[in-house]
């Protein structure tokens, strides 16, 4: 029987891991976790990582904060102690399977991990990066656009990539299965969420429809309709702000950067810029809509996640509204039904960036923000709200 491990029982481990499961029953899956909280939810983590054929590395990628591309560059410390401790307890044959974000070229790093020890253990990587979104996840992993596995041009590369396309052939049609080598398939998923987030375009857009008494719904269903593109991303907002888009771009430009592309680095730059100038836009036009002022004024905030139908805020844009509103002194009243006061408190206090690593890991909770309340139904939020 063929084993999966999967290390990070984060948004994508654990759902990619649960449709495994359920598709193979011939495949033996185990789920490990560095976080307490997760691991008696999971299990032991080097016992399954040793008597795994395939192991899938999920963990945290974040932005760095300090040194190096500090602000820019992806930080791969968890990355490199999860390949670490692969080498360690390893005592047969693996696959790794990259499952978390990284920067192109992050096998060739990982090889020199795993080789370093030198059991006469072969390992091969794969590039395998995963493309759903919160909140429809297993819908996502049921029937994604497609599958990527990328994988050295060598004979036991392709006889990985061939085990992995195995596993997910159980429900998987092969025309969705694209077999890449290892640094297209890296750098795809970059590209792919740099496009997502052109929605930057659109947002754009809404500045200036507003500015001249166009409706940027109107305009964007009008460029929608055009075969060449697609209408589902289409929909302008405060700015976009989940888990990965803005961590994504960022490593991207500190890529092109150290590709000496700088009028490359940039363009993608500038889809961040619009994104912070269309967040703090929004509170302009609050606060300008108000009298100039919100100060001591209640404003409900219905929503925190980043979208619906999830409980994660890691760079929801709501961060920068409710703290826009703060600044000028407004009351703010917070309904969300996914998300709890603590981790309100602490996303409205956190540093940028602190929120993308494991939980464990994060600062205390701070004290919470006085004039924020967190209410339990939409109600009580808007009574008496401005
Ligand atoms: N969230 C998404 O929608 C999404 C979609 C596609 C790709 N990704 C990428 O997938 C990766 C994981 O994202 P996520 O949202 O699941 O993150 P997450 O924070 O939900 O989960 C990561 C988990 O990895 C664990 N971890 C970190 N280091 C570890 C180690 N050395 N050993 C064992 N466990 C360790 C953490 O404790 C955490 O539980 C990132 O690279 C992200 O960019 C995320
Ligand atoms: O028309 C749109 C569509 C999305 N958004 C915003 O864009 C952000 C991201 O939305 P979405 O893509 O639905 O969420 P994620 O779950 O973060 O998924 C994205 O990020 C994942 C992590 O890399 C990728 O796997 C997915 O393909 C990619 O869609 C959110 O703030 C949305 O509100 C808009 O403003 N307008």
């Amino acid at each position: 029987m063929v084993k999966i491990c999967c290390i990070g029982a984060g948004y994508v481990g654990g759902p990619t891991m649960a449709v495994i499961a359920l598709k193979c029953p011939s495949v033996e899956v185990a789920v490990v976790d560095i976080s307490v909280p997760c691991i008696t939810t999971w299990n032991n983590v080097e016992k399954h990582v040793c008597e795994a054929d395939i192991v899938f590395v999920s963990v945290n990628t974040p932005t760095k904060t300090r040194g190096l591309g500090a602000g820019k560059a992806a930080d791969l410390t968890y990355w490199e102690s999860a390949a670490r401790m692969i080498a360690d307890v390893s005592k047969s044959d693996k696959i790794m399977v990259e499952k978390s974000t990284v920067p192109v070229k992050t096998a060739e790093a990982i090889e020199r991990i795993l080789t370093h020890n030198n059991n006469r253990i072969n390992f091969q990587i794969l590039s395998n990066p995963e493309f759903l979104a919160e909140g429809t996840a297993i819908e996502d992993l049921f029937k994604p656009d497609r599958v990527l596995i990328g994988g050295r041009e060598t004979p036991g590369g392709q006889k990985a990539i061939q085990a992995l396309k195995d596993v997910y052939a159980q429900w998987v049609p092969e025309d969705c299965i694209i077999t890449t080598n290892l640094w297209s398939a890296e750098l795809s998923k970059l590209a792919a969420n740099a496009f997502l987030a052109q929605i930057s375009s659109v947002n754009a857009m809404s500045a200036l429809c507003e500015a001249n008494g166009a409706n940027v719904l109107e305009v964007s269903y009008v460029v929608g309709k055009d075969s060449m593109i697609r209408p589902k991303f289409l929909n302008a907002s405060v700015g976009f702000g989940d888990s990965c888009f803005q961590k994504d771009i960022l490593n991207l430009v500190y890529i092109c950067e150290c590709n000496g592309l700088p009028e490359v680095a940039e363009y993608w730059k500038h889809v961040i810029k619009i994104n912070d100038y269309q967040k703090i836009r929004f509170v302009n036009r609050v606060v300008a809509s108000m009298f100039n002022t919100v100060s001591g004024k209640k404003v409900a905030i219905l929503g925190f996640a980043f979208k619906k139908d999830t409980g994660d805020t890691r760079e929801t844009p709501k961060i920068d509204g409710c703290k826009g509103l703060l600044g000028d002194k407004a009351k703010l009243s917070i309904y969300d039904p996914q998300v709890n006061e603590d981790q309100i408190q602490r996303d409205l206090a956190m540093k940028k960036f602190d929120w993308a690593h494991p939980l464990h890991l994060q600062p205390m909770s701070p004290t919470g923000v006085k004039q924020v309340s967190v209410v339990w139904d939409a109600y009580t939020a808007t009574k008496d709200a401005q």
